[in-house]
């Protein structure tokens, strides 16, 4: 299949090494050739990591290298394509503009996917004139080590979108979720009620974040304690989507204080060093605030 994947970022750039990966020819198109080329960049890393780790032959890396273009104009980037996926920024408006302008360029019958995290899928195909192509496939952080892909069906998709997001995601050796287009999906809600009961707990001195991890990833074969993951995601990320979820399924999403004021006071996870753990050259080298001092 042709398929044209529409940002080059940390989610664009992953769909479409994965897409080549089985076969597919790709288009990666991004708004200027730096953030393009960054994107080819990385996947030429990430091949190269599968190469070193023998996950990953010489000859396929150089195959699907080959099949991945890079591009900046939208309508050669669309051009014949059958899957269009969009992999920019998480704006409503930003996206309704992308898929309306990518579908005008492509063929009529052509499936415009969203790779939204939030969103509603159904309320971006409302820009589409034919809203009945659009699908969501959510792929998870990074595409290419990430086993899931939760399709996500709009109100309007019907059932040949459906199952030509099926054979795709399956195609590409991944395991897929059929989703209706509610608020968090399904991973998304479980994963967040998680999160934030977890912050409760150590707001109620139930346990340190180390043992309430441990008592889920040992307990629960969890591959990562929640507290952890939060601080992996990023604080505000996580922050930003309770709150989503709050004003769309109520007050059971209502982000913890403690949550808040990390947040506030930029301690906002790996990223900046400090979440619920301290972290050195991104390796959790202890816990913070009242369990400072603590492995
Ligand atoms: N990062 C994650 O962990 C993750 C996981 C699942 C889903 N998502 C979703 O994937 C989408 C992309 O997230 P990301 O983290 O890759 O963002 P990112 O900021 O890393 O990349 C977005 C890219 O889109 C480009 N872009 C902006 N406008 C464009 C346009 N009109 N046409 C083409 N490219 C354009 C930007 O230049 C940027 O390179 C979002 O909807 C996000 O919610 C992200």
């Amino acid at each position: 299949m042709r398929i044209a994947v529409l940002g080059a970022g940390s989610m664009g750039h992953g769909i479409a090494q994965v897409s080549a990966m089985a076969g597919h020819d790709v288009v990666l198109r991004d708004v200027e050739s730096e953030f393009v080329e960054a994107g080819l960049a990385g996947i030429r890393e990430n091949l190269q990591g599968g190469v070193d780790r023998d996950k990953v032959t010489e000859t396929a890396m150089a195959e699907t290298l080959e099949r991945i273009e890079g591009e900046t104009d939208l309508e050669a980037a669309v051009e014949a394509a059958e899957l269009v996926i969009e992999a920019v920024p998480e704006d409503m408006d930003l996206k309704k503009q992308v898929v309306a302008d990518a579908e005008a360029a492509t063929d009529e019958g052509t499936i415009i996917a969203s790779n939204t995290s939030s969103l509603s899928v159904t309320e971006i195909g409302s820009a589409l004139e034919q809203p009945e192509c659009a699908v969501g496939l959510h792929f998870f952080n990074p595409p290419h080590l990430m086993d899931l892909v939760e399709i996500v069906i709009a109100e309007q998709t019907d059932e040949r979108t459906e199952s030509v997001a099926i054979d795709y995601v399956r195609g590409l050796g991944k395991e897929d979720v059929v989703v209706r287009d509610t608020a968090g999906f399904a991973s998304s809600r479980l994963g967040v009620v998680t999160g934030l009961e977890a912050i409760r707990m150590v707001e109620e001195g139930v346990a340190s974040p180390a043992d309430i991890d441990e008592a889920m990833r040992i307990g629960y074969g969890y591959p990562m304690g929640p507290l952890e993951l939060t601080d992996h995601v990023g604080l505000d990320v996580r922050l930003h989507i309770a709150e989503h979820l709050r004003s769309e399924l109520g007050e059971r999403f209502r982000p913890p204080q403690t949550l808040r004021r990390k947040v506030r006071a930029g301690t906002l996870g790996k990223k900046t060093g400090e979440g619920f753990y301290v972290w050195e050259d991104g390796e959790r080298v202890g816990m913070s605030g009242d369990w400072a001092g603590n492995a």
